[in-house]
């Protein structure tokens, strides 16, 4: 038996507070994690960073009228998932990224895919994912074609998206709010939330840890093998980054943003 509690979840009504939604952004290195991320955070593409660093970004957002409390984490797995635990329970959505113009990133993008889809059955808790093709802008290199990346997305029921963290700002905050439009259904589909949950000592009957079975290296599970009260991983091991309202940054009425993940942005 496992046991679930934790905080109410915010309405939806407009004197309530904010939904809180936490994305977290996978994928191989290079596919444009960060990028991604501080398009959508700052409007802005980034040409330098630190592909060491993981941070956890807070903004407030308005989503279909509602506004949002939106943390992301831009992860920076090593070359292959590792300690998955610190985005797998924490997430309410995931965006996985793969670089069009790389073959091996939509390969790792696939092994995210299914990585999600085994945590989701082992935990009997599915977060909706969604697939993103990145550099739009390099279609003339493009390894992967949109039918392969919609194929894919197709396989594991979730949507697919071709962007560019160098084009338009909007579509890239389409994708996002979608993101956050996915982790709302779901969260309406189950009325108690995920912060915290204790789990019952059961050992999963003669079934080999995912990193075995999968090949996911070093990426194991702990959920449902020992007693535990779990607090939900907190912003733990990444760093937390309040980022100023993307509208206020476009308008440049904010501070220049000069530090954000170690990267120089203009
Ligand atoms: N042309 C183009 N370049 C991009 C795009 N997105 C990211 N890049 C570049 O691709 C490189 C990798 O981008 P990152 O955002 O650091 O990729 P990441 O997935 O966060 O990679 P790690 O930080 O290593 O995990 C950088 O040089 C970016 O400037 C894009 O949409 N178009």
């Amino acid at each position: 038996m496992s046991l679930v509690f934790g905080k109410p979840r915010a309405g939806s009504g407009p004197q309530s507070a904010p939904l809180e939604v936490n994305l977290a952004i996978l994928g191989r290195r290079g596919a444009g994690k960060s990028a991604l991320t501080v398009k959508f955070l700052t409007r802005r593409f980034i040409s330098e960073y630190d592909p060491n660093l993981e941070d956890t970004y807070s903004s407030e957002e308005t989503v279909d009228h509602q506004p949002v409390h939106l943390r992301v984490m831009d992860t920076a797995d090593p070359d292959t998932p590792r300690n998955c635990e610190r985005y797998l329970n924490w997430a309410h959505a995931f965006l996985v990224v793969y670089s069009m113009d790389s073959r091996q990133s939509f390969k790792d993008s696939s092994s995210y895919l299914e990585l999600l889809a085994l945590h989701a059955k082992e935990t009997q808790r599915s977060s909706p994912a969604l697939l993103l093709g990145n550099k739009l802008d390099m279609a003339q290199y493009r390894q992967v074609t949109k039918a392969e990346g919609a194929a894919l997305a197709g396989k594991f029921g979730c949507l697919f998206f071709e962007v560019s963290a160098c084009l338009d700002f909007e579509h890239v905050q389409h994708v996002f709010h979608e993101a956050v439009r996915e982790a709302r259904r779901e969260l309406e589909k189950h009325s108690l939330p995920r912060p915290l949950f204790i789990s019952e000592e059961r050992a999963l009957p003669h079934q080999a840890p995912l990193t075995t079975r999968h090949g996911l290296a070093s990426c194991t599970f702990n959920t449902l093998s020992t007693v535990s009260l779990k607090e939900m991983p907190a912003v733990a091991q990444a760093k937390l980054v309040t980022v100023k309202s993307s509208r206020a940054q476009s308008k440049r009425k904010a501070p220049t943003l000069t530090l954000l993940k170690g990267f120089k942005i203009f």
